[in-house]
């Protein structure tokens, strides 16, 4: 039977979670491992950006994990946007070390996963929700990863995907490299009661809290010009919280169920270049098949 692995997208930092809390969304990386073959072979139709050959990060994670692995011809299918703040090089990660995992007959706990994962990927916000669905918050110091997984509290999302990428890099050279004792200290009380209101179902709260950020998004607004726009579109009509997936430039609304319609049809009328997708949460985490 063929082996397949299956990684849902995810929305990271949900405003002022910065490198720290993610949401599993229902958008999927698949990956088909089929035949041992002479050498690495990937069958996908992502574009020439992304190699088929043992370049390929499902691969170069892989063989990070367990370098003597024997290659497989493998066929990846993706609808996670890449470089769009929506974790597509995290499904790959999460994907690579599961291949490891299971071609190398590793026997990796799910801790030992969002260790390996956190360390390639710099942070643990994409890929723990990855690993585990729902949301995850989790923190990595001196190699030590940390996590917590809660159910979301119940809301609409509605993604407003641009049709030109960001790549997570770029976005976090706009970051400072510095920020003051005061400064720090608020940003992170804001986080905490963000969080707090999350764990505890208080979407009104969490969402005031959300757009109250000071880590990250006033630096990247620049970046994203539609978030503005989209911002008070949402405050006007009653959404809980919008702000920026990820690294952007996905921005994502939270929303009450009965309003999401309403939203996406003002949203529509802005004629914005992009895609606007209503999505849902995820609460498996990566699945394997055989
Ligand atoms: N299926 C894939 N196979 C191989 N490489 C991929 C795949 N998906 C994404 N990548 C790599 O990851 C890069 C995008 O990663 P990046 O961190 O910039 O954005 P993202 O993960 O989509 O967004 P974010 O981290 O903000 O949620 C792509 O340019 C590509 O190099
Ligand atoms: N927390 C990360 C997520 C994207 O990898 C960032 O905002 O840069």
């Amino acid at each position: 039977m063929t082996l397949t692995l299956t990684v849902p997208a995810t929305s990271a930092n949900l405003g002022p979670g910065f490198d720290s809390v993610g949401l599993a969304v229902k958008l999927y990386l698949t990956v088909e491992v089929l035949e041992q073959a002479d050498h690495w072979e990937i069958v996908h139709d992502l574009g020439a950006e992304v190699p088929s050959d043992a370049r390929n990060l499902l691969v170069e994670t892989a063989l990070q994990v367990s370098p003597g692995l024997k290659p497989h011809k493998i066929k990846m299918v993706s609808d996670i946007p890449l470089a769009r703040g929506l974790g597509s090089s995290s499904s790959v990660i999460v994907a690579g070390i599961e291949l490891a995992n299971q071609l190398g007959q590793l026997g990796l706990s799910a801790a030992d996963k969002l260790t390996i994962a956190t360390k390639i990927e710099g942070h643990p916000d994409n890929v723990a929700p990855a690993i585990f669905g729902n949301l995850v918050i989790a923190n990595s110091i001196n190699g030590k990863t940390n996590h917590v997984t809660a159910p979301m509290p119940e809301t609409g999302l509605l993604a407003f995907i641009p049709d030109y990428e960001l790549k997570t890099s770029d976005s976090r050279k706009v970051l400072p490299s510095e920020f003051a004792y005061q400064e720090a200290v608020a940003a992170s009380a804001i986080a905490n009661v963000a969080i707090a209101a999350l764990l505890t179902g208080d979407m009104v709260l969490a969402g005031q809290l959300m757009a109250e950020d000071l880590f990250h998004e006033s630096y990247r607004g620049q970046l994203v010009p539609e978030v503005t726009k989209i911002r008070e579109i949402g405050y006007r009509s009653g959404a809980y919280a919008t702000y920026l997936s990820g690294a952007g430039p996905t921005v994502m609304v939270m929303a009450p169920l009965d309003k999401v319609a309403t939203i996406k049809s003002k949203l529509e009328a802005q004629g914005f270049s992009g895609q606007l997708l209503e999505l849902a949460v995820d609460t498996q985490g990566i699945r394997v098949s055989k």
